[in-house]
């Protein structure tokens, strides 16, 4: 079955946008928990224009010795700037279970490519092995046309999240069935080579039963602006229980 892991980065973009802490992150985190997620995604940016350091250790501590799953989501090679120490330390200090490595830039409103491997293999290569000596499965951010799904598995990540914005909009389109083939062909050469298969971004209620049908075996998708913005109207734990259902295909 496949994971839902919840990003509750725009409960913290909620927050900041007042400071003090309503709406709590690790309130929502809680709920989404009891309403049977599988995980937490947090992407913490240098900026910190959402997530913070401070808001990554509190939820690595409210999920330490749970089943459930903390994912961390950023680009291990911006800088420490400010408060923010960069991804390595921060996994360093929160232990996440899984970290997804990602090639986004400051600039960026939201995560938008995956990985060039060709350019970034051997830069990348010491990261992973210094992600598993703190504890980490690594799962690396790419695009589903990329020709180089395979090399994620030669330089020793774990797993590869597909980046499912282009599908998204397809499905919106009503011409997602281009996008779903190369999404499946993706999922099917990783997992040839021994990678497990993550999906995310801008996955949400209309779109994840048919990606889930279509792509084999995705064994977690992390999902967080279409579920937060659906869950104030319809309540965060009941939107969690539907799109758990979805995962488990319930309705199929
Ligand atoms: C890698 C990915 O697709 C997500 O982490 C996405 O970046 C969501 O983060 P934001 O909510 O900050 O856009
Ligand atoms: N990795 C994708 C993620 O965490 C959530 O992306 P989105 O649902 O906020 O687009």
């Amino acid at each position: 079955m496949t994971v839902l892991s919840v990003n509750v980065n725009k409960i913290a973009v909620l927050r900041n946008s007042r400071g003090g802490d309503m709406p709590s992150v690790l309130a929502a985190a809680q709920t989404c928990l009891a309403a049977g997620c599988g995980g937490i995604t947090v992407h913490p940016r240098p900026d910190q224009r959402h997530i913070r350091p401070q808001d990554v250790l509190d939820l690595a501590q409210l999920l330490a010795g749970s089943p459930a799953e903390l994912n961390i989501e950023g680009n291990p090679f911006a800088p420490p700037r400010d408060a923010y120490p960069g991804l390595l330390a921060l996994c360093a200090a929160a232990k996440p279970a899984q970290a997804t490595l990602v090639p986004d830039s400051d600039g960026q409103i939201t995560s938008d490519h995956g990985f060039d491997l060709r350019r970034d293999a051997e830069r990348l290569r010491p990261l992973i092995a210094e992600l598993h000596e703190v504890g980490c499965r690594v799962s690396l951010f790419m695009d589903a046309d990329s020709p180089d799904i395979e090399l994620a598995a030669e330089i020793g990540a774990d797993r590869i999240e597909l980046y499912t914005g282009p599908y998204a909009e397809a499905f919106e389109r009503g011409d997602a069935a281009r996008q779903l083939a190369l999404c499946a062909q993706a999922a099917r050469r990783a997992q040839a080579v021994g990678l497990s298969v993550n999906a995310g971004h801008d996955l949400n209620q209309a779109n994840l039963g048919a990606f889930l049908v279509q792509v084999p075996a995705v064994a977690e998708v992390s999902i967080g602006h279409a579920l937060i913005g659906e869950a104030l109207y319809a309540g965060l734990a009941a939107t969690v229980a539907a799109y758990t259902a979805i995962c488990a295909g319930e309705g199929r």
